[in-house]
């Protein structure tokens, strides 16, 4: 079976309470005026974000050397240069640096907090790395890091907070940035992840597409539609598939499924 065939399924045994809970969230959307609101307060929203949990929320990501062998391969001497989009406080960059991976690390975010945050922490050192602010979604990054000059760029659980209408023009400027060979790594939220499935009714935007409590916003991807917009964006797909693992916090009594995708796309020769 493969694993497109198990979300397949899954979605099919979806239970009766799970998808009753799916049509709820159609009966009352997010109105356009909230949802324009929630686009343009979108920095605003994630600054609060972090003004609120600083470095409290999200845990180290130790596994990302385990998924993608590609931070580990050394192909040539040249120090290599990665680019971390959406970089938060810098739980993907900072276990990369302390395993001591040699690379140059540019590290940007749309929260102004975050990268204060990134800024002031002792494993920051201006030496093999830079943070800076910047909404992915505009090509304003085009005159903070130079066009073909990145070897590997991350995109962890990033996308799915950018409105689904920008995905296409964000991934072609970040097409723009990679060298030609350069390769995208990608973990997010997938289709019916336990998270969607939980929202309800007044939460939904679009298709997929959900506001959370704090005015954060999360998109759920299918492999299918993950393919297509990297396909449009001019990316090659060497791997597109779903990730099931298991959300374990024993002092809370939390042992819940979760449905990731995880992909790595290069940008051709
Ligand atoms: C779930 S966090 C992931 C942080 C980090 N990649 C990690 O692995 O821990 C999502 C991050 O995306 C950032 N973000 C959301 N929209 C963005 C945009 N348009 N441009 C740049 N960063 C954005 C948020 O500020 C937030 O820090």
């Amino acid at each position: 079976m493969t694993e497109i065939d198990e979300i397949t399924c899954l979605t099919k045994q979806l239970s009766v309470e799970e998808q009753l809970r799916l049509e709820q969230q159609n009966s009352r959307l997010v109105t356009h005026f909230k949802a324009s609101l929630l686009e343009k307060d979108a920095r605003k929203y994630w600054d609060l974000f972090y003004k609120r949990n600083e470095t409290r929320f999200f845990k180290d990501r130790h596994w990302t050397t385990r998924e993608f062998t590609e931070l580990v391969e050394k192909k040539s001497t040249e120090k290599r240069t990665l680019l971390e989009i959406g970089c938060g406080v810098g739980n993907f960059i900072f276990p990369l640096i302390e395993e001591g991976l040699d690379f140059f690390i540019i590290a940007c975010d749309l929260s102004s907090k975050a990268i204060e945050i990134v800024q002031k922490s002792k494993l920051y050192d201006d030496k093999h790395m830079r943070a800076f602010q910047v909404d992915i979604t505009t090509e304003e990054i085009l005159s903070q890091v130079e066009i073909n000059s990145v070897d590997v760029a991350t995109l962890i659980f990033v996308l799915s907070a950018v409105h689904p209408d920008k995905f296409i023009s964000t991934l072609k400027t970040i097409n723009k940035l990679l060298k030609p060979g350069g390769i995208v790594l990608f973990r997010d939220y997938g289709l019916y992840d336990m998270a969607q499935l939980r929202f309800k009714a007044g939460h939904k935007i679009s298709e997929n597409f959900y506001m959370r409590q704090d005015g954060t916003r999360s998109y759920y991807f299918s492999v299918e539609f993950l393919s297509n917009i990297f396909k449009e964006a001019g990316f090659e797909i060497a791997e597109n598939t779903y990730i099931h693992r298991r959300t374990i916090n024993k002092k809370e009594n939390i042992d819940v499924p979760r449905v990731f995708i995880q992909a790595k796309v290069v940008k051709p020769k």
